[in-house]
């Protein structure tokens, strides 16, 4: 079977966590966990948001390997006051270093220059991660299915709500949205692009919105460009979104923000 990227990502991520081990132990990481800021209320937010319109995860991500260098001017802290101002609900910030130029202070330093709950965005294989995340000052963290299987995913789960943590769920295709069902976040990101190969769609969001649970807070995440790729994610079902690149390639991304939230073809 031909090695993919998630393959390439999980094998640099392991020896990564191993590295961190050895120079942070656990019980160091428990510690500032324990005492890390007060967790805001990241999927709460959303339903608030979606009561009166949509809920908008504003991504802080400087890279990806499908894109390249997305934004040069990058500062996390800017960005966050800049995502905050024009009316993002939460944020969700890249830590990965390997493949999206990403960095734990940067989660750190968006949290610390405004008040939205931030998302850790990276590829969690560990429990050790989830407390690291917490250290951080996380307030919910992701687990994506197409890298994990549902006892990983389970004792992931566990271990982030263990520290109050959110777990938005991330699939796919119709098997991982089945397999995410079986836990017990009801935070269901579907993102429109496969992991393994970049393909981007939004029949994605279209096919699955039909199968995840009223009870659920659907996010519909990558590949939202536009006001029109909001509003038809909207009829399938979503009143949440996750969007990255389309933001961060914008020199006035708190215009760029208020734009997309005040557009009518949302209304
Ligand atoms: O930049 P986009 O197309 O707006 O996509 C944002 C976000 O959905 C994407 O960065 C993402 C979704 N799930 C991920 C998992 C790992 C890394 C990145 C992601």
């Amino acid at each position: 079977m031909t090695e993919t990227i998630l393959d390439r990502i999980k094998a640099q991520k392991l020896v990564e966590i191993a590295s961190d081990k050895a120079t942070m132990p656990l019980n160091l990481i428990e510690d500032a966990a324990r005492n890390a800021d007060e967790i805001r209320p990241f999927a709460e937010s959303l339903r608030r948001a979606q009561a009166t319109g949509y809920g908008l995860i504003a991504e802080i991500k400087k890279a990806s390997p499908s894109r390249g260098l997305i934004r040069s001017d990058f500062d996390p802290a800017g960005l966050a006051e800049a995502y905050e101002r024009g009316g993002a609900t939460c944020l969700s910030v890249l830590t990965d270093m390997s493949f999206f130029k990403g960095a734990k202070p940067y989660l750190t330093q968006a949290r610390g220059a405004s008040r939205l709950p931030v998302l850790r965005k990276d590829f969690i294989y560990d429990p050790y991660q989830i407390v690291e995340a917490r250290s951080l000052h996380a307030d919910a963290i992701l687990l994506i299915m197409a890298t994990l299987d549902d006892a990983q995913a389970a004792e992931l789960e566990a271990c982030a709500m263990e520290w109050g943590m959110d777990v938005l769920v991330e699939v796919h295709d119709r098997e991982e949205l089945d397999r995410a069902l079986k836990l017990r976040s009801r935070l269901i990101g579907v993102n429109n692009r496969d992991l393994r190969t970049f393909e981007t769609s939004l029949d994605v969001t279209r096919a699955l919105a039909q199968h995840v649970p009223d009870e659920c807070l659907l996010v519909s995440e990558s590949g939202l460009h536009a006001p029109e790729d909001l509003r038809a994610m909207a009829e399938a079902g979503a009143r949440s979104f996750l969007i990255g690149e389309a933001l961060m390639r914008e020199e006035n991304v708190e215009a760029a923000t208020a734009r997309i939230l005040a557009d009518p073809v949302l209304a």
